[in-house]
């Protein structure tokens, strides 16, 4: 089916605000989710000129915008996995490369650097709103073309990118030369199947080792568990904000857990407590993400790029404030409220 750009859109990627304007916009404390979404198509482009991607693989400009608002139009209006959890993903692979200066160091290629921003951008592209998991229980379509390999979402999200680039009038990448064209679509695979979480528990131990030893770019295996790394941190780039944007951000994730655990229920099925608006205690969730996962994953970053210390400290603070915010849920909750109704109700 041929989803059509409007002429209007195209004009809406002219204008935004120019980088000057907006001084921290490079900082790790810059929040993305505050950009205008008519403007985000636009800072997309803005942060590929900055990045210097248009003119190493010299991209045609209107090919490019083309691109970017196909994958827009390819994300759906769920609470969360939207398109401005994609720009802020996107956003963050911006800061990265610039504050850990990834490829003036040699981390990565120009090639490894485009491969990771474009990933970041395209990585949850046609989300539903549901698990890999929930795949499998609902017998979904995806799950009947992905479960043997597992990652059902990604592998979706992954094909919903090569046929948007190999939509008319939309492969940007066609300037690329024939080999750096094929190494590209290879790295962006690698990079959006280690968005499963699942996958990232299974290297885990892997990376830290990596890091603890000494990372060595010669070795193509740290350069692989490094894009991954990058990619999770990516994901979950939102708990490294202050603390009214992560709250804000854990409303989003909840409706969308908690829609999931509705249909589950209405399907005969138990959710996971986590999905379970009725059962979740979602500080206690939140804690145990923040500092079983999350930290440890900003910690190994932070080992490669002393940079990224300022991240782990976000994390932390973050966790404080879901401690302190315990006492206020459990108030709440002897009165008879769900977790769910204490985080969105305004303190
Ligand atoms: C704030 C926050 N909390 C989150 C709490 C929990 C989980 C989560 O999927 N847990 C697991 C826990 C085990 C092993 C695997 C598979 C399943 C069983 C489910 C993962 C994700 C969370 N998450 C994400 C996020 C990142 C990547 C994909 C999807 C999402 Cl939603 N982004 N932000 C957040
Ligand atoms: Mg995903
Ligand atoms: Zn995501």
């Amino acid at each position: 089916y041929h989803m059509q750009v409007s002429r209007q859109d195209v004009l809406d990627v002219t204008m935004c605000p120019s980088q000057h304007e907006m001084p921290h916009f490079s900082k790790f404390s810059f929040t993305p989710r505050n950009i205008l979404l008519k403007e985000s198509p636009c800072f997309v482009l803005k942060m590929m000129q900055d990045l210097g991607f248009i003119d190493t693989f010299r991209i045609k400009q209107d090919i490019l915008v083309r691109f970017i608002l196909y994958v827009r139009k390819g994300y759906r209006d769920v609470p969360y996995h939207n398109w401005s959890h994609a720009f802020s993903v996107a956003h963050f692979a911006y800061l990265a490369l610039k504050n850990f200066e990834l490829v003036e160091k040699g981390y990565f290629t120009q090639l490894e650097a485009l491969a990771y921003f474009i990933s970041c951008l395209c990585h949850d592209i046609d989300h539903r709103g549901t698990t890999n998991s929930f795949q499998q229980q609902s017998n979904s379509v995806l799950a009947s073309l992905y479960s043997s390999e597992g990652s059902v979402m990604e592998r979706h999200h992954l094909s919903q990118t090569i046929c948007t680039l190999n939509t008319e009038g939309c492969n940007f990448l066609e300037s690329l030369s024939k080999d750096d064209y094929v190494k590209c679509l290879d790295l962006i695979k690698d990079m959006i199947l280690a968005t499963d979480l699942a996958s990232h528990y299974k290297i885990h131990s892997r990376q830290l080792t990596l890091a603890q030893e000494g990372y060595d770019k010669t070795q193509p295996e740290h350069r692989y568990y490094l894009a991954s790394l990058l990619m999770t941190c990516a994901d979950l780039s939102d708990q490294t904000k202050d603390w009214a944007e992560t709250k804000k951000v854990a409303q989003l994730i909840y409706a969308e857990f908690f829609a999931q655990g509705d249909l589950e229920k209405k399907m005969g099925k138990t959710p996971a407590n986590m999905m379970d608006r009725e059962k979740a205690s979602i500080p206690d969730h939140q804690l145990e993400f923040l500092t079983q996962c999350c930290i440890c994953i900003f910690r190994i970053l932070a080992t490669i790029f002393p940079h990224a210390k300022v991240l782990v400290d976000a994390i932390k603070q973050n966790i404080l404030c879901w401690e302190s915010s315990k006492r206020i849920f459990e108030k709440f909750k002897l009165e008879g409220k769900t977790s769910y109704e204490v985080l969105v109700s305004e303190e």
